[in-house]
């Protein structure tokens, strides 16, 4: 019944809003650059992304595919629906033509700012899944208690979203705890590790058939992947992969752990 694919670790950023359109071009130049100098052996067992902004989406997948490894390209939100009235939405559809490999759902920005509820992101989940690319759904708990209270609060987010994509389908998880989101250290390595333990042990993650790889995200850089890697698919970077070169380095740490 538990998971049979083995996983590969899976590193990747998202820029949220802050670049220019410039600063996305010259950031994906520079790391295709220095990723040319990473061995590729290292490389090869690992998956790596970089979530840019709608405007440079299309950009970005085409810069990429002078990338020494592939590269996937992600979108930081998508609508539930394929097509129709949705003025200002963007269709997983569209995203799916596009070459978007992933699409990120649910972050803690979206869920507080935008009023987003479980119920949207798990229909948000079934349409980037329906379309054939990878939900990548961002969970975690508000408010940093102990390690039971947090399970709890990530219990509901999962269920919902698990209760909405087939069996079989590949989903990632976020774990992001809120209040480690923009701060200046990311969460404890004791508690990620006990929190991402609960929530591979709830019995909607457990008994699926599809791989469900779980990332840490809020704060992450280089020096983090060492701690985490006994529970942890991989990382979910923000700020501290803006620079390129820490990006690279976290990616190394993580080919290399
Ligand atoms: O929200 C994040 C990734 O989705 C993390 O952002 P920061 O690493 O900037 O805290």
């Amino acid at each position: 019944m538990s998971n049979p694919t083995p996983r590969r670790r899976l590193v990747g950023l998202s820029t949220k809003m802050y670049f220019s359109l410039q600063r996305t071009r010259d950031f994906t130049d520079s790391f295709i650059s220095k990723l040319a100098a990473v061995p590729q052996e290292l490389l090869s067992n690992i998956d790596i992304f970089i979530i840019p902004d709608f405007i440079s989406l299309t950009n970005t997948i085409a810069q990429l595919e002078s990338s020494p490894v592939p590269i996937w390209t992600g979108a930081q939100d998508c609508h539930w629906e394929d097509q129709g009235a949705f003025t200002g939405e963007v269709s997983p559809s569209v995203l799916s033509s596009a070459g978007v490999k992933l699409v990120e759902v649910g972050h803690a920005e979206r869920r507080r700012i935008f009023g987003e509820d479980d119920a949207m992101v798990a229909k948000k989940t079934a349409a980037v899944s329906r379309n054939g690319m990878i939900p990548l759904v961002c969970i975690g708990e508000r408010t940093h208690g102990d390690v039971y209270a947090a399970v709890d609060e990530c219990r509901v987010q999962v269920d919902a979203i698990m209760s909405s994509v087939a069996d079989e389908a590949e989903v990632v998880l976020a774990y992001e705890p809120v209040w480690a989101i923009g701060a200046s250290q990311p969460a404890g390595e004791k508690h990620v590790l006990d929190v991402v333990s609960g929530i591979r042990g709830l019995d909607s993650v457990k008994t699926r058939t599809g791989t469900t790889r779980v990332l840490y995200g809020g704060s992450a850089g280089p020096g983090l992947y060492e701690k985490l890697k006994s529970g942890l698919d991989g990382l979910f970077l923000g700020r501290f992969g803006h620079d390129p070169q820490q990006f690279i380095k976290t990616i190394q740490e993580v080919a290399e752990a």
